[in-house]
C-alpha cells in the first residue's frame, strides 16, 4: 500500500501522453509517419571522362564523378529501392555561352549519362534539370539581355532542352529556372513530339536563397554568376504566392511540385500539400546538406540521428517525398533499422 504521502502527490490525470511513449514497441505503434526508401530521390553531379571522381569540398561525403562511376553508383542505390536519381552536370567551363548552347547538345554529359543509366538500371527513375545555369557563362538560369534575364525567349530554349533530354530517356523533366509559362510550354513540346508519358516536376516554389551555395560549387557555378537570381527566384519573406504559383504550374500540367529548400521552408511544404493534395516534394538543398555534416564533423550533432530526423520531418510536414544528398546513405540506413 502506498503511504498517504506518497498518493497524495498524485496529479488526478485521467490523460497521460507520456502512457504510449513507455516502450518501444508503443512507440511504434502509434507513430504517425514513417520515412520509407521509396521516399528518397538521389540528386547526383556529373562530370567528363572515365573512372573520374572529385569531393566537393563544401559538402563532405558528395562526389562529382564521371558517367561511369555514377552509373555505378545508381545501380546500387536501385538496388536498395531508392525510386529515382536527379541529374546535375559540371559542364567544362570552355563550352559555357551566352546561349546556353550545350543544353540542346543531344550528346551533352546529361544526355549521355540519360541513356547510360537507362541502360544499367532501366528500373529506376530519372529526372533532368530543366534550366541553363550550367551551361551559360554568366552562371543564370535564363538568358541575359543587358541587365535582364528574359523570360520569353529563356522559355522556348526550356522547351526545345526538355524535347532533348525526353529523347535521351529522361523521365521525369524538372524546370528548375523559376520562368513563368515554362510548365506549359514544355508540356506542349513534350506531347507535340511524342512524349505524353514523360512527367513534369516542377520547382514551383523555389525560393532565392542563401541554402544554394555549395550546389553552386558543385556545378561550377559560385565563381562565374553575375549578380544574384532574385529576379526570378522567389523572396524569402513570402506564403501566398508559393500557392499561387504552384496553381499555375498545375493548371500548366505539372504531375508534380516541389518546394526549395526544404527545412527552414516547412511551413510551405504543408501549405501546398494542405491546398492542392498533389504529389508534393521537398528538396533538402546543399546548404542544408553541409550545415548537418559540418556540425557532426566538428562532434555538435549526431550525424545519422540528424539526417534520419530531418527527413522525417519532410514527412511529417507532407511531403511525398524528398530529393536529399543524402539519399543512399537514409536508404542503407532504413535497411538496417
Ligand atoms: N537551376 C539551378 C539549381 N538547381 C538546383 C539548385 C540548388 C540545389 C542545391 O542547393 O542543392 C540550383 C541552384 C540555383 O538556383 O542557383
Ligand atoms: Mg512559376
Amino acid at each position: 500500500m502506498m503511504d498517504r504521502e506518497t498518493s497524495s502527490a498524485r496529479l488526478p490525470l485521467v490523460q497521460r501522453p507520456r502512457r504510449n511513449r513507455k516502450s518501444d514497441w508503443s512507440r511504434r505503434l502509434v507513430r504517425e509517419n514513417r520515412l520509407d526508401v521509396s521516399d528518397l530521390i538521389w540528386p547526383v553531379f556529373l562530370i567528363e571522362g572515365e573512372g573520374c571522381r572529385e569531393a566537393v569540398s563544401s559538402m563532405p561525403g558528395v562526389y562529382r564523378q564521371s558517367i561511369d562511376l555514377t552509373v555505378a553508383a545508381i545501380v546500387e542505390a536501385a538496388a536498395f529501392g531508392v525510386p529515382a536519381v536527379a541529374l546535375f552536370p559540371n559542364t567544362d567551363p570552355a563550352l559555357r555561352d551566352e546561349k546556353a548552347s550545350v543544353a540542346l547538345d543531344p550528346d551533352n554529359l546529361v544526355c549521355r549519362a540519360c541513356r547510360a543509366i537507362k541502360e544499367a538500371a532501366p528500373d529506376i527513375g530519372v529526372i533532368t534539370d530543366v534550366a541553363l545555369d550550367p551551361y551559360t557563362s554568366h552562371g543564370h538560369d535564363g538568358l541575359l539581355v543587358g541587365e535582364e534575364i528574359v523570360n520569353d525567349e529563356t522559355v522556348s530554349v526550356l522547351a526545345r532542352q526538355a524535347v532533348t533530354q525526353a529523347r535521351a530517356g529522361a523521365d521525369i523533366i524538372a524546370p528548375s529556372d523559376m520562368m513563368d509559362g515554362r510548365v506549359g510550354a514544355i508540356r506542349s513540346a513534350l506531347d507535340s513530339e511524342g512524349f505524353q508519358n514523360v512527367q513534369i516536376m516542377s520547382y514551383a516554389a523555389k525560393y532565392a536563397s542563401a541554402f544554394y551555395g555549395p550546389f553552386r560549387d558543385a556545378i561550377g557555378t559560385s565563381k562565374t554568376l553575375r549578380g544574384d537570381k532574385r529576379a526570378y527566384q522567389m523572396d524569402p519573406a513570402n506564403t501566398d504566392e508559393a500557392l499561387r504559383e504552384v496553381a499555375l504550374d498545375l493548371e500548366q500540367g505539372a504531375d508534380m511540385v516541389m518546394v526549395k529548400p526544404g527545412m527552414p521552408y516547412l511551413d510551405i511544404i504543408h501549405r501546398v500539400a494542405e491546398t492542392f493534395h498533389a504529389p508534393t516534394f521537398a528538396y533538402q538543398v546543399s546548404g542544408e546538406y553541409a550545415m548537418i555534416m559540418a556540425a557532426a564533423q566538428n562532434g555538435w550533432l549526431d550525424e545519422e540521428r540528424a539526417i534520419m530526423e530531418s527527413l522525417l520531418a519532410f514527412k511529417r510536414a507532407g511531403a511525398s517525398g524528398v530529393l536529399t544528398y543524402f539519399a543512399p546513405r537514409a536508404a542503407r540506413l532504413l535497411q538496417e533499422a
